[in-house]
Order: structure tokens, then sequence, then C-alpha cells
């Protein structure tokens, strides 16, 4: 099964432009839209009552391929999420000699005895594609041209870029992003190393990932004004590097130090991805009603666990026990204010239920995620107002006013995360239509599916 459109057989929108508050004209929502129907999502006309699944983690489970890749022999990776964005993790690591042989008892990774290729890397829309293999690609003998969708070209990437160049990688002059060049050597030398990590998280982890191949490890610091956001995907990378056997030294503040060494090879069991996870959480609490996600951990490394406390904030209850985590609502929700520095990747979620809580929503700790898929802020901003929403764009967030919504057209810009505002909207505005549902596929191939059995079944049973 392939996830990787063509580029020119997406027709997405433009990502709308950058945060500007002096304007009020929604840039991301007159951007043009996809000509065809849409996907109609499915409204709540009783109460919620499901079960649900989903599967692995997106950021476990590439992290668990390039430490795989990297590691001394081979190793096996189970509960894998198969999705776009995972695809072309395999699809790059594969470009780099890297043998992965998928099974019904999970992945095969056997590392090659030297990294090599001479490729073009498709990075898609993945963040963790065009941030963890460049490093990787670092150490690999030959020449290496990574690009991307249309979108990914405007996301950001020049510090990482900036900081290979001077631990020895050799990166197109001039490049600040997709599309760029590297030529890589096996005895990259490493070292100290200066970054602005204040726009993503991954530059540090992906220089954390392949570091310990570096003839003098690495040690990052982050130099610049604000801090690094996602410091639960930071733990993450290094308690995963820890567990197979690289020594990395965190005890200064901005400060990260991996030992050059060997990755050991290890198998690896994949947590059900709870990013992904959070919108049918979400769903019980914005339509009423009861869901269950199975598998819930009782512990995680994932940011998304953050959902919990958000979702009992706004009023809900929240349970996690042997099912799993059951999220029960009455269909009112009260407004929350958040600092979502930590979890970004909740925001477009979070937004949903705040269009439609009493009282004004402000989330905060989040202006990075104008670099995300799209300008998120932005895009949620003109997509809920397009519907009659009250929300404006803040410097470091949203400020969302609940009120009463209408249907009308939901546009995703490509971002699997839009499309689940859109379908959360849906559960309890009439006529939503959301613009391009399978922009999902990067991943949740079966986020379509999935939600409208979610909703239908529950309507046929109230
Ligand atoms: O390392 C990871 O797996 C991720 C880190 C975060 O990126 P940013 O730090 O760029 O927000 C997160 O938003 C993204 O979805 C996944
Ligand atoms: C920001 C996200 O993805 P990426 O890994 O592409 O940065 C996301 O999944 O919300």
């Amino acid at each position: 099964m392939s996830y990787n459109p063509r580029a020119d057989d997406l027709s997405t929108p433009q990502s709308p432009s950058a945060f500007d508050p002096s304007s009020t004209a929604p840039a991301a929502g007159s951007a043009p839209r996809r000509a065809a129907a849409g996907w109609s999502a499915p409204r709540v006309t009783g109460r919620l009552h499901a079960v649900v699944s989903v599967p692995g983690s997106k950021s476990e489970t590439n992290r668990a391929l390039v430490i795989a890749a990297l590691a001394d022999g081979p190793s096996r990776i189970r509960g894998g999420l198969d999705a776009r964005d995972t695809q072309l993790m395999r699809d790059a690591l594969r470009e780099l000699g890297v043998d992965i042989t998928e099974t019904v008892d999970g992945w095969q990774v056997q590392p090659p005895e030297q990294l090599a290729g001479d490729a073009v890397i498709d990075c898609g829309l993945a963040g963790t594609v065009m941030r963890f293999v460049p490093p990787v690609a670092a150490v690999a003998s030959g020449q290496f041209r990574f690009d991307g969708d249309p979108a990914a070209r405007d996301r950001p990437l020049e510090p990482l870029l900036l900081a290979l160049a001077d631990l020895g990688a050799g990166v197109s002059e001039q490049a600040t992003g997709l599309p760029f060049d590297l030529t890589g050597r096996p005895d990259l030398p490493g070292g100290p190393v200066l970054i602005d990590a204040g726009s993503s998280s991954q530059y540090v982890s992906g220089l954390l990932l392949a570091g310990a191949r570096y003839q003098r490890g690495v040690d990052i610091r982050h130099i610049g004004e604000g801090p690094v956001p996602s410091q639960p995907h930071l733990d993450m990378t290094i308690a995963m590097l820890r567990e197979h056997g690289v020594r990395v030294d965190t005890a200064e503040e901005n400060r990260w130090v991996v030992w050059p060494g060997t990755i050991e090879a290890g198998n690896t069991v994949i947590e059900p991805d709870l990013t992904n996870a959070a919108a049918f959480a979400a769903a019980a609490a914005i339509a009423g009603g009861q869901v269950t996600i199975t598998d819930w951990p009782t512990e995680t490394r994932q940011a998304g666990d953050r959902i919990r406390q958000v979702l009992t904030d706004f009023g809900a209850l929240v349970e996690l026990d042997g099912r799993g985590l059951t999220v029960t609502g009455g269909g009112t929700l009260t407004a929350i204010e958040v600092d979502l520095r930590d979890a970004a990747e909740l925001t477009p979620v979070v937004a949903a239920l705040g269009a439609v809580a009493d009282g004004t929503t402000v989330i905060t700790g989040v202006g990075h995620i104008r670099g995300h898929e799209t300008d998120r802020l932005a895009a949620l901003e003109a997509e809920i107002n397009d519907l009659g929403g009250k929300v404006s764009q803040t410097e470091d967030g949203l400020r969302i006013e609940g009120t009463d919504l209408h249907g009308g057209t939901f546009g995703s810009y490509a971002d699997h995360r839009l499309a689940h505002t859109g379908a959360l909207l849906g559960l309890v505005v009439p006529e939503v239509v959301i613009d391009d549902i399978d922009c999902t596929s990067k991943t949740m191939p079966a986020f379509p599916v999935d939600w409208r059995t979610m909703v239908e079944e529950s309507n046929r049973l109230s």
C-alpha cells in the first residue's frame, strides 16, 4: 500500500500567511479549496457509545526505525505505525542501504555494514523524516537530495542544516530548507554545536539519534531566546537511546551530550498513538456519551497523554483502567486556559473543544506551530471562523470564544490534525464538509473509516 500521493494530486490549498496581528483578512480561509465534494463529517444524533483502537505512535515508530538503522545488528519493531510518515521513513532508510522486512510479526530491520547511497529522499510533509534522516545521511557515504511536498518547503529547517554543516557534513550552500543536497561521510567529526531549536524540538532529536555514530559524538547547546518546545518528545528520544545503550548527558539546561559509541540493536514495542487517540477521546467530550480507547498505557513518554488532563479541565470524566481510557461527556464543556508548549500537537483538538465550550478558551505556548504541516494558528482561526466561530490568533497561541457554529467547508491544508478539528466540529454542527480527509493518512490511514464507524454505530444504538 502506498501513502504517498503525488503532490499534484493533492490539490491542497497553500499554507496560510504568517501571523499578522493587524490583519483581519483570514488568509488561510480565503485559500482556494479542493474542487471535489469533500467528506461529509458524520453527526452524532444521540450519544456516542464506542470502543476504539488506534494504531502505533508515529513518534515512537520513526525513532525506533532510525535507532535500528544505526544499530550494531538486527532489530525488530512490533506494533509500528503503517502510515505515510512511517512509510516515507522506511523508504528513506532503505535508500541508505537498510534492509527492512515487514512481516506479520513486526518489522525486521537489518542495517548494512556501511550506510551508503546516492538518492533523492522524499520527506513528504513529515517533520520526523526531514529532521531525523539528514543527521543519519551525514554518516553515509554518498550524496543525497532531500525534498518533499510543496508545503514541506515552508517548514523550518535551516537551524538543522547549519548544525550539520558545522558538524562536518557537506550541505548545499544557501539552503534554508527543502530542497537541499547533503554529502555524507562515515568519519563525520561531530563534536560541539550551537543551534536555535526554538522552532522545533525535532532538530535536537535528529542530532541526538545519530550523534553516537559521529567520531566525537555530539554536544548540542540551544542558543535561541525562547525555550525548545515539545520537551516530552526530547525525553522520548533520550529514553529510547538510553534503552539502546547510548550515553546521553542532560545535566545542564539546554544542553545535550551524546557520547560516541555503539547503538545496541534490540526489540521495540510501539504504543498506540495518543495524539491520534486524543481526537477520539475528545469526541466523547464534545458530543456527549462515552468513548473508550483501548490499550492506553498507564505510563508513557508520549506528549498526547496530556489530553487526559485537558479533557478533565473542560469538564469531562476521564478514567484510565483495565479497559483503557474512557471519556464520558455530558455534552457541555467549560472553557479553559492552557499552556500547550509541551504538547503542541494537541492544539487542533483543543481548538475544536474551545470553539463550542461555554466561555473563552486561551491556548498559549504554541507560536512554533506556525511551522507545522501548515500555519496551524492561521488555519484554525480562518476555518473555525468560516463556520461562524470567534477565534483570534495571539502571538503564541489562540483565543477562542465558544459560540454556536454553522455548517460549511472546512479546509484541511493537507494537515491531518486540521482534518481532526473539522471532524470534531462536525459531530455537533450540521453539514460540516472536510475538503481533504485523505490527508489523515499522514499518521492514520484508517481515520475516516474508524471515525464514521464510531459515530454511525453509536447513532444506530441510541
Ligand atoms: O519528535 C517528534 O516526534 C515530534 C515532535 C514535535 O515537533 P515540534 O517540536 O516541531 O513541535 C511534535 O509536534 C511532532 O508532531 C512530533
Ligand atoms: C507536527 C506534526 O507532525 P510532524 O512530525 O510532521 O512535525 C504532527 O503530527 O502534529
